[in-house]
């Protein structure tokens, strides 16, 4: 029997330096894979995620969390550009991470459908050559439709939002619960990309992979 070899495609970037990607999140792996980056994964750990403080903006609270898992990895890989995240959705001033249970699901859910919220994104990139990391966010506005309670719990009862920011993936079978987006798609998903590419090229951590010559 012939053996298919294992062909892994080529994406648009390179990476010219370690990256490491502080995250467990396999959406966040899939982003970087697609555009080509070889890079490790060591997810910081659990307890590192700080809890929101009253005086904090929803911006300042994801860029922290980032930088607190960012930080996490880089105490032990100073060698290498560690890229730390984390995705929050806000609703008015409340802040929703990922729902503690069933309860707390439906409590979510049913305050997003039928309003607008804001998906955001923080990230923190530490490279060798400073010790200073990147630091930014991206928000993006999201509208959801009206729902009955019974299609928000046969939606909980598929397990799919347990692990998600404001109990929904918007890649999945959440997917029929947003009316429109405004801004990053990939950033409700997990990662700011585009943002997260220019940042990356900036500092010299990735290249186009075919460079041109004059
Ligand atoms: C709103 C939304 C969130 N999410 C996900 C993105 C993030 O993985 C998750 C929010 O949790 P995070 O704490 O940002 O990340 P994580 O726990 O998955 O991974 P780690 O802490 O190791 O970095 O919610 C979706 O996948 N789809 C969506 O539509």
């Amino acid at each position: 029997m012939d053996i298919e070899p294992i062909v892994v495609e080529a994406g648009p970037f390179q990476s010219i330096q370690r990256i490491i990607l502080a995250s467990g999140s396999p959406r966040r792996c899939e982003m970087l894979e697609s555009i080509g980056l070889d890079f490790e994964i060591i997810p910081a750990p659990d307890e590192c995620e700080p809890e929101p403080e009253d005086h904090e903006t929803p911006e300042e609270f994801a860029v922290r969390a980032a930088l607190a898992k960012a930080d996490a990895v880089h105490k032990a890989n100073k060698d290498a550009i560690v890229i730390g995240c984390d995705t929050i959705v806000t609703l008015d001033d409340e802040i929703m991470g990922k729902p503690s249970g069933t309860t707390d699901a439906m409590m979510m859910l049913s305050k997003l459908v039928d309003n607008t919220h804001h998906v955001i994104s923080g990230c923190a990139v530490y490279h060798p050559s400073s010790p200073r990391p990147e630091c930014f966010s991206v928000s993006t506005e999201v509208t959801m439709g009206p729902q009955p309670l019974e299609v928000l719990f046969s939606y909980i009862e598929t397990g799919e939002p347990m692990d998600k920011a404001g109990s929904y993936a918007i890649q999945g079978k959440g997917g029929f619960l947003i009316e429109s987006i405004s801004g990053s798609y990939n950033n409700v998903v997990g990662l700011p990309l585009a943002r997260l590419v220019q940042c990356l090229q900036t500092i010299r951590a990735i290249r186009p992979r075919a460079m041109m010559t004059r």
